[in-house]
């Protein structure tokens, strides 16, 4: 599991470190990553390091120094460094005399321009963690010129350290060198971001619990239910999904696949739409009405069942029925105009829900603004539940405060049907008993693969990335094995 660190406990981890180091030392950890890091993507993108320009953007701070002390190490490779001092008076001391002695040169913003639309490469050291809001000033009116592939150092500036939001002017880096520990920009916009690489300067045994985390493959097989030997289709769970209508019986038979395909527990199917999901799904158990579904270790309600009275007596039965509760699509909008609905929920029985923007903005009542995991958090305390936000990066919280990110590779995933196909994921997990935290970020992790190996950089339906949740668990299972 990755750890992703906010600005205010990485400043007091690196205040702690800083104390027990010699002056200088980490800024020169960092500032040897930032120039290995060019020189690479030099390599990468011009085939030579030697002879080649780089511009660098320098602030105010520390992120200018590092990027002025990695300047004075790539001058030793035979690269030609131009510094751009953003704000001459508070420049980086040391770093800019390290870059004069080793040959770089120094020009003013006015002068900039047409250096920036003709250098191999930008390192971009104009703010790094004390960043606040977008661009100002002459690094905003620069922005704009910059031809060249941008190392940005730490993250990229005039995106917020903390949410990625962007308001104004701001970087968009081809690759990001941070250092120590990832910070939540860097998963909350991939985007802005680019590749992120994570230089060791000594500050793990500092950092303490993280305030986001990221499951890795290994985490997700880890915790993804396979049978042993005195396993039967009862004993992996049986998971009830109440969805689709006689109209759209599309999201019924979605759904209903994916929990086929997550575990080899049993599925039963409850609604309108049993002869389809019967005729795609010879393996389900389908029956017209909840009340006739037999028992389920838990329930995947709402996608397609209907906003209506109807739908809310669904809704109203999945929750009063005591198990565990993956409330999708239709069940989101149910709660929120009629949030009595979720007095039927027992207390303490699990329950996650999974809304995109619009349908947290429906559910809470509010916008979800630029800090998203502030928003899913409140929301999963407040409901006692736990809140998958979906996304490109899809947040996932615990009404205890944990939260889990994933980030997809593509935006493939955003697609009619795919949210069902996710649903049904997250309701096999849960009937198999996994904690519905982890149920839900394993979830996206599997479905947000399956696009990836579905799609090979094509656009994909939800059938397709449904099809592919088989491949996306053995890839998982069996790394390597197939390759997206
Ligand atoms: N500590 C460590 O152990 C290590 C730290 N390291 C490095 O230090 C970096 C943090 O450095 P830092 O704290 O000196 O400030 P930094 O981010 O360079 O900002 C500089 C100034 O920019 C300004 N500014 C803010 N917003 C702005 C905007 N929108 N547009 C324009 N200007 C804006 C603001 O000044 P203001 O103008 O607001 O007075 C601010 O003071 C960190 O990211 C890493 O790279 C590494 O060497 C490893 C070891
Ligand atoms: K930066």
């Amino acid at each position: 599991m990755q750890g992703i660190w906010t600005t205010e406990h990485l400043r007091a981890a690196e205040a702690r470190l800083l104390a027990a180091t010699p002056e200088g030392a980490l800024m020169q950890r960092a500032a040897f990553g930032v120039a290995v890091q060019a020189a690479d993507l030099l390599a990468e993108h011009t085939g030579h390091v030697v002879g080649r320009r780089v511009a660098l953007l320098v602030g105010a701070g520390n992120n200018g120094g590092d990027a002025l002390w990695a300047g004075s190490f790539l001058r030793r490779r035979g690269v030609a460094v131009t510094a751009v001092l953003l704000n001459p008076e508070r420049t980086h001391a040391a770093g800019l005399a390290a870059l004069r002695r080793s040959g770089g040169r120094v020009i003013t913003p006015a002068r900039a321009s047409q250096l920036l639309e003709s250098v191999d490469l930008v390192i971009d050291g104009i703010i790094g963690l004390s960043a606040r809001g977008a661009l100002r000033g002459d690094a905003a009116a620069l922005v704009g010129h910059i031809g060249a592939p941008v190392l940005a150092v730490d993250l990229p500036s005039g995106v917020d350290p903390d949410t990625g939001a962007v308001t104004g002017p701001a970087i968009t880096a081809t690759r990001t060198v941070t250092f120590g520990a990832r910070k939540p920009v860097h998963v909350l916009n991939p985007e802005r971001c680019g590749e992120v690489v994570l230089i060791d300067i000594g500050l793990a045994p500092e950092l303490g619990e993280p305030d986001l985390r990221r499951l890795d493959g290994v985490d997700i097989a880890a915790a993804w239910p396979v049978p042993g030997p005195h396993d039967n289709k009862y004993t992996q769970g049986v998971t009830g999904v109440a969805a689709g209508s006689a109209t759209y019986p599309g999201a019924a038979v979605l759904a209903t696949g994916a929990a086929v395909l997550a575990t080899s527990g049993m599925v039963r199917y409850a609604g309108p739409a049993a002869d389809v999901v019967r005729a795609r799904w010879p393996e389900v158990i389908a029956t017209g009405s909840v009340t006739d579904a037999g028992r389920v270790q838990a329930w995947v309600v709402g996608p397609g069942i209907g906003t209506g009275q109807e739908g809310r007596g669904v809704l109203r039965q999945v929750l009063e029925a005591g198990v565990p509760v993956c409330a999708d699509a239709d069940a989101t909008t149910l709660m929120a105009r009629f949030p009595e609905v979720l007095d039927a929920r027992e207390p303490g029985t699990p329950l996650v829900l999974t809304p995109h923007a619009g349908e947290f903005a429906r559910l809470t009542g509010h916008e979800l603004g630029h800090d998203r995991v502030a928003a899913v958090r409140e929301a999963a305390r407040k409901y006692d539940a736990v809140v998958l936000l979906k996304g490109n990066t899809t947040l996932v919280a615990a009404p205890d405060g944990r939260v889990l990110v994933n980030v997809a590779q593509g935006s493939w995933l955003a697609t009619a049907g795919s949210g069902d196909v996710l649903s049904g994921l997250i309701g096999a997990l849960l009937a198999g008993g996994v904690d519905p935290w982890l149920a839900a970020g394993a979830a996206a992790g599997v479905h947000s693969l399956a696009a990836d190996l579905a799609a090979r950089g094509v656009p994909v339906s939800a059938s397709g990335v449904l099809a592919a949740i088989p491949d996306a668990l053995r890839h998982l299972r069996h790394p390597g094995f197939p390759r997206p």
